[in-house]
């Protein structure tokens, strides 16, 4: 199995019980979570030496959150100890037509004051198969951005495949801040993952997106930035507790598109992640587009059922799943 490699910013998650509204509520769930913890987790689960660097308190909070990955099987040999805070993010899940609402509250957390040499990258790279990291982290401030940049060149160093998830997030920075920075990154980049209503800005206006603006999104990215290798997870939402989704990709030549599954949402956090994580095991293992696709947006269908940001199903419930083996008999 690969060693991959993950890095970005791990965050207390408070969730309002059930689906309390953060004004009635007067306690939290706590567990952990961060866009690409969440993939780590992911990748540890199919059996991968999956390694999450980070930089984390020294305090118990920090040290708890390290727990969390360790009991899913990711190694933490690249976590730095040090800075003040651990970032924190407030969920109150959605109902109904009534979405799901988050708050962040993670300015100056340890990871996003690190600094570059905090990190020895070169060890860290000398001997990966993979990288991935997300939008998120470039977004938290500029010394983050060089962070990202200095993982990003190390990893190129050392000839390590290279996979993001854009995941934009507007209350961290402006579309033409994410722009700028992303755009920058992607020749480090083989395979993108998101960023439609970043990299095109044509269609983004319309509610509900049909597979064809999507192709002619994917298509223009590629058309006008030289982009190879786009995903995105299409979604057709019904109410914000019950919808379909499903996966489409472009290679800069051909479309390939992932089958689709309906699912009612336990908790829709990290589904997104649950696809890259899958998709990723799926290019390094089946090494094509299709069958990635397919394994990654089944992963990404099962994580809906499970409370939490980890997607902790393994890789036979997925194989079941991509398999057609949607059966509710009780597995005993
Ligand atoms: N209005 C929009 N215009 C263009 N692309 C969009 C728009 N909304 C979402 N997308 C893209 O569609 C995909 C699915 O979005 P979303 O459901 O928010 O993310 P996730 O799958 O990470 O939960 C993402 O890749 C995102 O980039
Ligand atoms: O927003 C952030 O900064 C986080 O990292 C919190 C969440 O863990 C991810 O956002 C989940 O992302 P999705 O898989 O797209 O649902």
């Amino acid at each position: 199995m690969a060693k991959v490699v993950t890095m970005g910013e791990i965050m207390l998650r408070l969730k309002t019980p059930g689906h309390s509204r953060f004004v009635q509520t007067g306690s939290f769930e706590v567990i952990f979570g961060g866009s690409e913890a969440n993939v780590a987790v992911a990748l540890a689960h199919y059996g991968h030496q999956s390694y999450y660097v980070s930089k984390l308190p020294h305090h118990e909070i920090g040290q708890s959150a390290i727990n969390h990955l360790r009991q899913y099987g990711v190694k933490h040999d690249y976590i730095v100890r040090g800075g003040n805070r651990i970032g924190i993010y407030f969920l109150e899940a959605g109902a109904s037509m009534r979405p799901s609402k988050v708050i962040y509250d993670r300015a100056q957390s340890a990871i996003a004051e690190a600094d570059v040499n905090d990190f020895d990258f070169d060890s860290i790279f000398k001997d990966a198969d993979w990288f991935h990291f997300s939008g998120i982290t470039p977004a938290l401030c500029e010394k983050a951005v060089l962070l990202t940049e200095a993982a990003l060149k190390a990893a190129k160093r050392h000839n390590v495949m290279v996979s993001v998830d854009i995941n934009y997030r507007k209350s961290l920075w402006t579309i033409d801040e994410a722009r700028e920075t992303m755009i920058r990154f992607m020749q480090y980049v083989d395979y993108c993952i998101g960023g439609t209503e970043l990299f095109f800005n044509t269609i983004h206006r319309k509610e509900e997106l049909t597979v064809d603006d999507y192709k002619q999104m994917l298509k223009g990215i590629h058309d006008q930035f030289g982009f190879t290798n786009l995903v995105t997870t299409l979604r057709e939402t019904q109410t914000a507790s019950n919808h379909t989704i499903g996966a489409l990709g472009y290679d800069g030549i051909d479309f390939y598109q992932s089958k689709d599954y309906t699912i009612q949402i336990v908790d829709r956090v990290g589904s997104g992640d649950a696809f890259a994580g899958g998709f990723i095991h799926g290019l390094l293992t089946k090494n094509n587009l299709q069958d990635a696709l397919e394994f990654g947006i089944a992963a990404g269908a099962l994580k809906h059922t499970v409370p939490g940001d980890f997607n902790l199903v393994s890789e036979e419930e997925i194989n079941r799943l991509v398999e057609g083996d949607s059966s509710l008999r009780i597995q005993r």
